[in-house]
């Protein structure tokens, strides 16, 4: 039984180390006694729920304002896309928003958040392409300032190729952001694509490198993948998980359930 539950939860994208844990978890104490199929799916769905429990934690939302949020993450994980939603999601509870087009390498990403901003309803300031990325933070958050916007979320780029180009841009951004308002940013959130699998592992560990990461949001949740790298990445480094994607969307970004997430992880009915 625990050798079947090991190969699920490794095929579930848990990642050996983690899958090993949930299941000697699982099985302690109940050596001898028969558990039915959804008897164990449902002590599954109870101890992934255990362990997200502790990380299911909305953007937290300061008074000071404005609240910089700086957004990292590899080219194609849905930055752009998340930055869309969640600025409509603020927007709609009230919160004055700008957003900084930050990746000023790729026209095309300039271009999309564009067409988000305007969606949202949310003024997005641009740079020529191949300007300096800190320089348009700085008058993103010159600007939100002045007009005393809650919100600046900033896009950022995503050239994990060069790692040590992308560090450097990312302080700079920072100690351009800290002339203004030394607190800043005050989220720096990672997007992570739930379709990497077990590489999220290593993107984390480079982000965290790079920025000082305070969450996470995961994309594609709607796909085949189950995204059950999530229950790894709690167990390894306990970074708060902000929200999921669960479509390409303006509404398609939901708040983090631990329990809905475990049963549909695990084919589990009901959780507990
Ligand atoms: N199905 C699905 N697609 C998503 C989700 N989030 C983003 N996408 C899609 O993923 C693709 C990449 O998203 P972007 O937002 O452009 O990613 P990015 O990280 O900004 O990428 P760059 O602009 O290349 O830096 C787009 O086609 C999005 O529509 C999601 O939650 N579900």
């Amino acid at each position: 039984m625990l050798e079947g539950l090991e190969e699920l939860l490794i095929s579930a994208d848990l990642g050996v180390e983690t899958s090993l844990r949930v299941a000697a978890n699982i099985a302690e104490g109940r050596f001898g006694r028969r558990v039915s199929a959804d008897e164990l799916r449902a002590l599954l769905a109870a101890e992934v729920a255990r362990i997200l429990e502790p990380v299911a934690r909305p953007l937290p939302i300061y008074p000071k304002r404005p609240q910089v949020v700086l957004v990292v993450g590899v080219n194609g994980s849905g930055k752009t896309t998340t930055i869309g939603k969640l600025a409509s999601q603020l927007k709609a509870a009230g919160k004055s928003v700008v957003i900084a087009a930050g990746d000023t390498f790729r026209a095309a990403a300039v271009e999309q958040l564009a067409i988000w901003g305007e969606r949202a309803g949310v003024p997005v300031m641009k740079a020529e392409q191949g300007s300096d990325p800190a320089a348009l933070a700085h008058d993103a958050l010159a600007r939100a300032q002045a007009e005393g916007a809650d919100m600046l979320l900033i896009d950022t780029a995503g050239r994990l190729q060069n790692k040590g180009d992308l560090m450097e841009e990312l302080a700079k951004i920072v100690r351009v952001l800290r002339k203004r308002d030394p607190d800043a940013p005050h989220n720096t959130v990672l997007v992570l694509d739930a379709t990497t699998g077990q590489n999220a592992l290593n993107q984390v560990e480079v982000f965290q490198k790079v920025a000082d990461v305070t969450g996470l949001v995961m994309t594609k949740l709607d796909g085949t993948a189950k995204g059950g790298v999530l229950v790894a990445l709690a167990d390894r480094f306990g970074l708060p998980i902000h929200a999921v994607g669960v479509g390409e969307a303006i509404d398609d970004l939901s708040p983090f359930d631990p329990d809905e997430f475990a049963r549909a992880l695990t084919g589990a009915e009901r959780v507990g």
